[in-house]
């Protein structure tokens, strides 16, 4: 998104002001016998993508929802831009794109944006901005008859039109095609490029490598792992191939160095371990043609943060 980058600089910033975006401390949420997050403690720098990840139901919306002063914790400490959540100071310096909602149904797309505009001091031009996320054509529909990916850009729209400090994106590429991540993925870089500090859930593991400076990993409502998207992967490599199902992995460990590992995960899908590199590929290639296996999408590469993902929260569905 060339050009935009000074768009989105605040113009509420306190100078001086060097209290973490987010700053949660031993956070707890219960809902009726649900303990949805669990002693949760996690910082958020300031300008930079922070990523929350985690499986359904992990406790993501709510923690953010109690940043948002939607929802009050029932134990731990919250502190965002070194306020409390329900402080009014903090409404002006926030973006918030909720998961769901949060515009009436029958509010037309421009007149919405005009509105929400008004809340802020020094806000975007409205048309820009719509026009910034392919919404031009649609200035005069009604919320209930944008489709989904479009409701969701307004939704996005809405939460930067007040050239906030911070933005909390709760999953806000869910639903969206290809063309439309980009524009919002493009509107993430343009913000932090900006110095704003974001927030953002996602079940999109490639989008929180893309995106994010810091990624945080939370289940059963506590932090499992957090980091760098390249420290959580790790500097280690693998080789990958498909192939038939059912290969026989012990056979293939038998020719392979001492020390190196083998799975299928999923089906047909195989991940080589070890000392990667020349020799290994050219004993898995060797062995796969003795065997007269035929190899597809061989490749060396990285663990993904999706593998790592799944290590720390297994494969079981929530
Ligand atoms: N208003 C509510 N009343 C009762 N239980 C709730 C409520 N909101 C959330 N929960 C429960 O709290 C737990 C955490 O939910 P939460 O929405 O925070 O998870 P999440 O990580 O955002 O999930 P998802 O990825 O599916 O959006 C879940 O077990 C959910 O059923």
């Amino acid at each position: 998104m060339p050009g935009v980058d000074s768009t989105f600089e605040s113009t509420l910033g306190s100078a001086g002001d060097a209290a973490p975006a987010v700053e949660i401390d031993g956070l707890v949420k219960r809902y009726g016998g649900t303990t949805a997050v669990d002693g949760l403690t996690l910082t958020c720098a300031r300008g930079a993508v922070t990523a929350i990840l985690g499986p359904n139901g992990a406790g993501k919306t709510s923690t953010i929802e109690i940043c948002e002063g939607f929802r009050r914790p029932d134990g731990g400490t919250v502190r965002v831009l070194g306020l409390d959540p329900a402080d009014p100071a903090l409404k002006p310096r926030l973006g918030i794109m909720p998961q769901t909602g949060g515009v009436p149904p029958a509010a037309r797309a421009g007149e919405w944006l005009r509105v929400v505009s008004r809340f802020y001091a020094h806000p975007l031009d409205p048309d820009s901005l719509l026009g910034l996320l392919g919404l031009t054509d649609h200035t005069r529909t009604p919320y209930r008859r944008l489709s989904g990916g479009q409701q969701q850009r307004l939704s996005l729209a809405a939460a930067v039109i007040g050239r906030p400090e911070l933005v909390f994106l709760d999953e806000p590429t869910a639903g969206l095609d290809p063309q439309a991540r980009h524009a919002c993925w493009d509107l993430v870089a343009a913000l932090r490029a900006a110095g704003v500090s974001v927030v953002l859930t996602t079940h999109q593991m490639d989008e929180a490598e893309k995106l994010s400076d810091h990624v945080v990993v939370i289940d059963h409502g506590r932090v499992v792992a957090e980091g760098t998207p390249e420290s959580l992967t790790g500097a280690e490599r693998q080789l990958r191939f498909r192939a038939r199902p059912g290969l026989d992995l012990e056979e293939l460990l038998a020719a392979l160095p001492p020390g190196s590992a083998a799975k299928e995960s999923p089906s047909g899908h195989y991940i080589i371990e070890g000392q990667v590199g020349p020799q290994l590929l050219a004993t898995v290639t060797a062995w796969c043609a003795t065997e007269g296996v035929t190899t597809e999408d061989l490749r060396i590469e990285r663990r993904t943060l999706e593998d790592v993902f799944l290590e720390l929260t297994g494969r079981e569905l929530r």
